[in-house]
């Protein structure tokens, strides 16, 4: 179905919908987020949850998640650019999402190089490959967890009724997940109540808060953990991050891997 050129393959195209994460001019007055203390020196913290899997908390500063913000965006809104994935029923997964570096989709998992409306991945922000590399670094200094190089972020936007269903992120390479190369998940906006164990079973999992800022990092003895958002926590999301980015209610989640 797909040529093996550059060249844009014979489909029908269908057209996405374009999604703004920036709500429009004037809405100023009904942010609601959560006033954090005055503290311009970020208290970062860290927590084991299993082995390989580390939660780094209060790692991005601000002003870097409001560059995050205003990355996806800027990619975000252009061809590549948010669309809500479906499954070959017609079900809509209940997020928006957009790839860099290379395409994933529920459907035509890594193998497509085009999506249905014929754009491809944006090439990945360096940013935000040094940023997943620190934080593995940072990791490493509490846990077992291997280096990667990123070469695909897939990021995701859920509104307050967003969720995710328990499932292992299995499509990258046998090579990548042989090593268990880790998956780098950063939170901003509301926060997420993510479930993750050993198996599909929503009563049998752990459940942690993501808050924005956050990073989770899941490598090694985690990398094929079962994981998921139950819930997003309305207004959560820090004030100060709203005024300076004017992020729509809802919470970015990118996670960054290596094919
Ligand atoms: O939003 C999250 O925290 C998780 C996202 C995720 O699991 C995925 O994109 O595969
Ligand atoms: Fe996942």
């Amino acid at each position: 179905m797909y040529e093996p050129n550059n060249t844009i393959p014979a489909i029908d195209l269908i057209p996405t919908e374009p999604f703004s994460l920036i709500v429009p001019n004037g809405s100023e007055n009904s942010l609601c987020g959560t006033k954090m203390k005055k503290n311009n020196t970020l208290k970062t913290s860290y927590a084991v949850l299993r082995p390989g899997m580390v939660h780094l908390k209060n790692y991005i500063s601000v002003t870097d998640q409001v560059e995050i913000i205003n990355t996806c965006q800027e990619f975000g809104m252009g061809p590549g650019g948010f669309y809500q994935p479906g499954f070959n029923g017609g079900s809509k997964l209940n997020l928006h999402m957009m790839c860099f570096g290379r395409n994933w989709d529920p459907q035509t998992k890594y193998v497509a190089r085009y999506r249905c409306d014929g754009s491809q991945a944006p090439p990945i922000p360096d940013k935000l490959v040094a940023l997943a590399k620190a934080s593995i670094e940072d990791s490493q200094r509490h846990d077992n967890v291997p280096s990667m190089h990123p070469d695909i972020c897939i990021v995701n936007f859920y509104t307050n009724t967003g969720r995710l269903g328990l499932h292992q992120d299995r499509d990258e390479s046998s090579n990548s997940l042989r090593k268990g190369l880790p998956v780098v998940s950063i939170s901003v906006g509301d926060s997420a109540q993510f479930l993750y164990g050993h198996s599909r079973d929503m009563r049998k999992a752990n459940e942690v808060l993501l808050k924005s800022g956050d990073v989770l990092i899941f490598g090694g003895k985690s990398r094929d953990i079962y994981h998921g958002v139950k819930a997003i926590i309305p207004n959560s999301a820090p004030l100060s991050l709203l005024k300076q980015s004017k992020l729509r209610p809802g919470r970015l989640n990118l996670t960054l891997r290596q094919y």
